[in-house]
């Protein structure tokens, strides 16, 4: 199984790299779903977080309020690292058991969309790594036209993560999406063919289908054995 490795800075296109993705048959574990589940209320993150933030992150219904959460959180480094301690075991058995989901349905190349790749030490498990580099000064602007956030708030996401310059020279697939979405467009047909060139024989043992043939030999061998001596 080929584990390909999306990131890249907030705002930088990731999302939209992943949909390319998904609508060429190409399913993608989105880590920033699965830390959502992680804080659903009732959860074991959610418990956690609740225990150290306080009652008053809540909203009525119990959820978490997830934009006072992020005021918190990104604009103060130590409270931001905290949380993370909290919900990274929750994040990564999530991610873990979306990527098994996906091994027992006999896909070959999956997707992970992590922010956090790098930051988190995730990198090491996907080949190749992808990062969506686009310009500072776009990627404030993208980033505040969509959350319709203040400079000061995209400010802060933005300096909350490894800078987008240092991600781009750990990548080894580097997609500029500074320009338009048919710039990019371009730019994704080219990585899809590069992504789904044949497996390595370390990936194709790694597949369902390798794990089978190997389960499938042992299996006769055995047997073979077992007639052999009697
Ligand atoms: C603080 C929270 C509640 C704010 O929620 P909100 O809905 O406003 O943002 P959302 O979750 O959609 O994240 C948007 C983007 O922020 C960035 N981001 C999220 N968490 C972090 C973090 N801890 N450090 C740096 N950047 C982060 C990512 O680029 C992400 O794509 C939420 O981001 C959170 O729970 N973060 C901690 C979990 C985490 O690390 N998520 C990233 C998955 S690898
Ligand atoms: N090439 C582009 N031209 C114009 N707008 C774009 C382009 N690429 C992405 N966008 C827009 O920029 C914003 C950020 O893109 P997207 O949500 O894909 O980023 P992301 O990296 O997934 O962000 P996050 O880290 O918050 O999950 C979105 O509003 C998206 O529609």
């Amino acid at each position: 199984m080929r584990i390909v490795g999306l990131t890249g800075g907030i705002a930088s296109g990731k999302s939209t790299v992943s949909n390319l993705f998904k609508s060429n048959g190409v399913p993608v574990v989105d880590a920033d779903v699965v830390a959502r589940d992680a804080l659903k209320k009732g959860s074991g993150g959610w418990k956690k977080v609740v225990a150290a933030f306080g009652d008053e992150i809540l909203l009525e219904n119990g959820e978490v309020n997830r934009p006072m959460l992020g005021q918190i959180v990104f604009s103060d480094p130590d409270k931001r690292q905290f949380l993370n301690r909290l919900l990274a075991p929750h994040i990564s058995s999530g991610i873990f058991w979306e990527v098994v989901k996906l091994w027992l349905k006999g896909y070959k190349i999956i997707v992970l969309d992590v922010p956090l790749l790098f930051e988190a030490k995730m990198d090491k498990f996907t080949k190749p790594i992808i990062v969506v580099w686009v310009d500072p000064e776009t990627q404030k602007k993208r980033l505040m036209g969509r959350d319709k956030s203040s400079e000061e708030d995209a400010g802060n996401r933005i300096n909350a993560q490894m800078p987008l310059d240092m991600k781009r020279d750990k990548a080894d697939i580097v997609i500029d999406n500074t320009g338009s979405l048919d710039d990019l467009n371009e730019q994704f047909q080219k990585v899809l063919i590069e992504v789904s060139k044949p497996l390595t024989w370390t990936q194709f043992w790694l597949s369902r289908n390798g794990a089978l043939i190997i389960l499938a030999s042992l299996t006769s061998g055995v047997v073979l054995c077992i007639k052999a001596l009697s």
